[in-house]
């Protein structure tokens, strides 16, 4: 079964359209989704999420209903997205206590185990929090109620290099028995070398490519300059973007 499948996802605001936006995420596998700022990614995520009404298109997560089985899908996927800020005078003990009345498989095993992991402490306001312990909170409800698909926004945007690379492990291990599936946007193209098995990329609006990592990097070896042997994920991005002419806007 796939996890997630979007077939011709189309949505337009003024000034940007996603335009027949389709690929499809296998069970138990890691896909980053990449793109340059203003590309879509969230749009994409949000459209999945039913949190912006998308204009036309399929969206199938976990193989439900999308309009109909809305409530059982939402209880089946964690999500990060954006941040708590709104919260800010609350303890993350009540956040908790809110959050895991809304999911019937709540897991408080799992959940102290990971504010453990975490080094997090209910105790305090989330003002008291850093932005790396914001989102390391975040993770935590995410992963506390036995979601089979984990849709994160930028998770790691705000994280130290150890605590990318924990993180990194931890999305690894998730996915191991196949059970589960992590989408996740990141404009950290390191990390996706480092645990993605499937790479979507957004340009403009639409999916430019999307396929296994390996299959990726072999499509765009084309953007080689002279002298180099393989050219990295980055370097991919950065090559097809890159922007000729632009120099009038530099002083
Ligand atoms: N609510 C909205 N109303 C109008 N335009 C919007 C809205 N949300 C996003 N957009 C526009 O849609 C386009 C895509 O934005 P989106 O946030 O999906 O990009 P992104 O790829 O996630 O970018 P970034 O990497 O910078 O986070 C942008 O041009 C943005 O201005």
């Amino acid at each position: 079964m796939n996890a997630l499948r979007i077939n011709q996802l189309n949505k337009s605001y003024t000034g940007f359209q996603l335009k027949d936006v389709s690929f499809e995420m296998e069970e138990g596998k890691i896909m980053g989704l990449i793109g340059k700022n203003g590309a879509g990614k969230s749009t994409i995520i949000k459209s999945v999420l039913n949190m912006v009404k998308k204009d036309s298109g399929e969206i199938d997560v976990l193989g439900f209903d999308f309009y109909n089985e809305e409530q059982e899908w939402k209880q089946e996927i964690g999500v990060v997205l954006g941040g708590i800020d709104f919260y800010n005078l609350k303890k993350l003990s009540t956040i908790t206590n809110v959050t895991k009345r809304f999911y019937k498989n709540w897991d408080e095993k799992t959940y102290q185990k990971y504010m453990k992991y975490f080094e997090l402490d209910e105790k305090k306001k989330v003002k008291e929090l850093s932005n790396g312990m914001k989102v390391k909170y975040l993770l935590t409800l995410a992963l506390s109620h036995q979601a089979k698909l984990l849709i994160f926004d930028e998770p790691t945007s705000g994280l130290d290099p150890v605590s990318r690379d924990e993180l990194i492990h931890l999305f690894q291990t998730l996915v191991k028995d196949k059970t589960r599936s992590i989408l996740f946007s990141t404009h950290i193209i390191s990390d996706l070398e480092k645990c993605a098995d499937d790479i979507t990329y957004i340009q403009k609006g639409k999916v430019l490519t999307s396929c296994d990592k390996q299959a990726f990097i072999k499509q765009y070896q084309y953007l080689k300059e002279s002298g180099e042997e393989t050219v990295g994920m980055e370097e991919i991005m950065v090559r097809l973007e890159r922007r000729d002419g632009n120099e009038e806007f530099i002083v």
